[in-house]
């Protein structure tokens, strides 16, 4: 017997989500499951009812997922305890010919796409939102895509607040269930957080083993389809089971149905239970990512003791972070036309004709409504979330550099919603230079140029490397910027330090003395500070 699992939301797990767990997902999963189990009580949580009915209504009783986040890549050892699922989401495997189309292969696997029906509301209240409603499902649709969901339709509606019970107005419920029924779709998918409450009530109203969720639990489930790292990994499953927790409710009520009413307050009892248990994984996970994270520092201090400078490359996905990243340094970073492509912040050496060095660090890519739980992230507090490490980069960087993808159609809303993220990040003494990429896909090619120029902004094309010299130029004059300018006299028995402050600094001037080599030149703050000595000397010696 088996615990039903943490998956996303409970009733939201995505299929393809767990059957593309990265390796060393799979481990802290299995972990995790171990767990789990060993503090489990005797569930009898599997037992799929006689009476369950295909696309039955109210009455239904929905037999649970037991599907969690690493569990697509166990399927072979849990062949024994195989999840229930109901009989209205085995049907397609059942039906042989049109079905056959809807396995789609993503990643090099097999993915069966699930029938995603779209639903957005445009708050008349909120002038807050960057993007129309439209654009907005758009872009929704796109995630769905990356998420291996198949979006047969959507739709929107205009109100002054959100419903509490449901998000969107009664009418509209009623709607969709006739979508649902004509469409024969499987997931409900909704371009904004829902609160607990909303996604129960939803289900409730959808009925037929229609799963529902939001926008927060796709990204999610992206993040964790493509967490390559360990630590990635361990962050998104972290930040998966947080949104799970308050959500975990639904997961026992088909106990007390099942029951008949009998032992009423048993699903209650349920819950605390599996509130206590993932509350446990969670702190367990915790102490785990931070000792990984003391790791990761102490690998970035001792790459600083040579202070290389890093740029960090941010931008909305898709913008072309990673392709820019493998142009400038011949780097085999994973770049596509998909979003959320990068989750873990990949660092390369790049080497200018001059001679000088500097690290370029790419980033995972933003979006809008991001995630609460992760906006609401501040680098300074103790919580981790999925963007963590990328924040860390980013605040310890020389330059920032923002790309955008000037050639999408809603560049600005873009730049505004990457410059909202930054905004809260407590970052605006870094540097940043603004990069529009793409600019080999735009139409008036000219004008978007000039327009650029005005604003002091540089063009690339990251694909065909047109502009890239005058990138690297325009960096190196931002990270003389964040730089220290210094005077020193170098022993000529320091010779090291001479060739640091060539890689890492830019050098005005050098002239050989008596008692060793005049600097001049501008260094980062750290060697600076090594060269406090010998930058005194300057000052006896003059
Ligand atoms: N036409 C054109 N396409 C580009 C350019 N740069 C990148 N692309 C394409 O844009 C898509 C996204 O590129 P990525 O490098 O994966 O973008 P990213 O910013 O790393 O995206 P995430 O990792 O998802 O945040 C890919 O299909 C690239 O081939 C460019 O200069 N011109
Ligand atoms: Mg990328």
């Amino acid at each position: 017997a088996s615990l039903p699992l943490p998956s996303t939301s409970p009733r939201c797990q995505l299929r393809p989500a767990s059957l593309r767990c990265s390796r060393p997902r799979r481990r802290v999963a299995r972990a995790l499951d171990e767990r789990l189990v060993e503090a489990a009580p005797p569930a009898e949580t599997e037992v799929e009812d006689p009476g369950v009915e295909d696309g039955g209504g109210e009455g239904e009783v929905e037999v649970e997922e037991v599907e969690h986040a690493g569990r697509g890549e166990r399927e072979e050892e849990e062949t024994a305890r195989a999840p229930v699922r109901s009989r209205r989401r085995q049907q397609p495997e059942e039906e042989s010919s049109p079905e056959h189309d809807r396995f789609k292969l993503i990643n090099g696997k097999e993915i069966f796409q699930e029938k995603a029906y779209l639903v957005g509301v445009e708050c008349k209240r909120a002038g807050g939102s960057l993007f129309g409603i439209e654009e907005s499902l758009k872009e929704l649709e796109q995630l769905a895509d990356t998420a291996g969901l198949m979006a047969v339709g959507s739709t929107y509606q205009k109100l002054s607040t959100p419903n509490p019970r449901t998000y969107i107005g009664s009418g509209k419920v009623s709607e969709i269930k006739s979508a649902i029924h004509a469409l024969d779709v499987e997931t409900v998918i909704f371009d904004d957080e829902l609160s607990p409450g909303q996604l129960r009530n939803l289900e409730k109203a959808f009925g037929g083993g229609v799963r529902v969720c939001d926008r927060t639990a796709l990204i999610l489930d992206i993040f964790n389809q493509r967490a390559a790292t360990h630590e990635a990994a361990l962050q998104v499953t972290l930040a998966q089971m947080e949104y799970q927790l308050p959500r975990l409710t639904k997961m026992w009520t088909h106990l007390e149905r099942q029951s008949g009413g009998q032992v009423k307050g048993m699903g209650e009892k349920q819950i605390e239970v599996d509130k206590r248990i993932l509350r446990t994984q969670i702190s367990a996970l915790r102490k785990e990512l931070e000792s990984v994270r003391k790791h990761r520092k102490l690998y970035r201090n001792r790459r600083q003791s040579v202070p290389i400078p890093v740029v960090s490359l941010l931008g909305y996905t898709n913008a072309g972070k990673s392709t820019l990243l493998n142009r400038l340094t011949g780097a085999d970073v994973l770049a596509e036309d998909k979003l959320f492509a990068t989750l873990d912040p990949t660092t390369r050496r790049v080497l200018m004709k001059n001679g000088t060095e500097f690290l370029l660090t790419d980033t995972v890519g933003f979006i809008q409504k991001l995630p609460t739980m992760l906006s609401k992230l501040s680098i300074t507090t103790s919580q981790v979330a999925a963007f963590r490490a990328t924040l860390e980069e980013i605040s310890e960087s020389s330059v920032i550099v923002h790309l955008v993808d000037i050639s999408h159609p809603l560049a600005q809303q873009q730049i505004d919603a990457v410059d909202k993220v930054l905004k809260q990040l407590d970052i605006e003494s870094i540097p940043k230079l603004v990069v529009w990429n793409k600019i080999d896909n735009t139409d008036d090619t000219l004008r978007v140029k000039e327009e650029a120029e005005k604003q002091g902004i540089i063009c690339i094309s990251a694909i065909n490397g047109d502009g890239l010299e005058e990138f690297c130029n325009a960096i190196q004059a931002k990270l003389k910027d964040s730089m220290v300018p210094i005077e020193a006299i170098v022993p000529y028995d320091k010779g090291e330090l001479l060739s640091d402050i060539h890689k890492v600094g830019m050098v005005e001037k050098t002239e050989y003395m008596e008692n060793g080599t005049f600097v001049k030149a501008h260094v980062p703050l750290p060697l600076a500070r090594l060269l406090t000595p010998l930058r005194q000397q300057v000052v006896a010696a003059l």
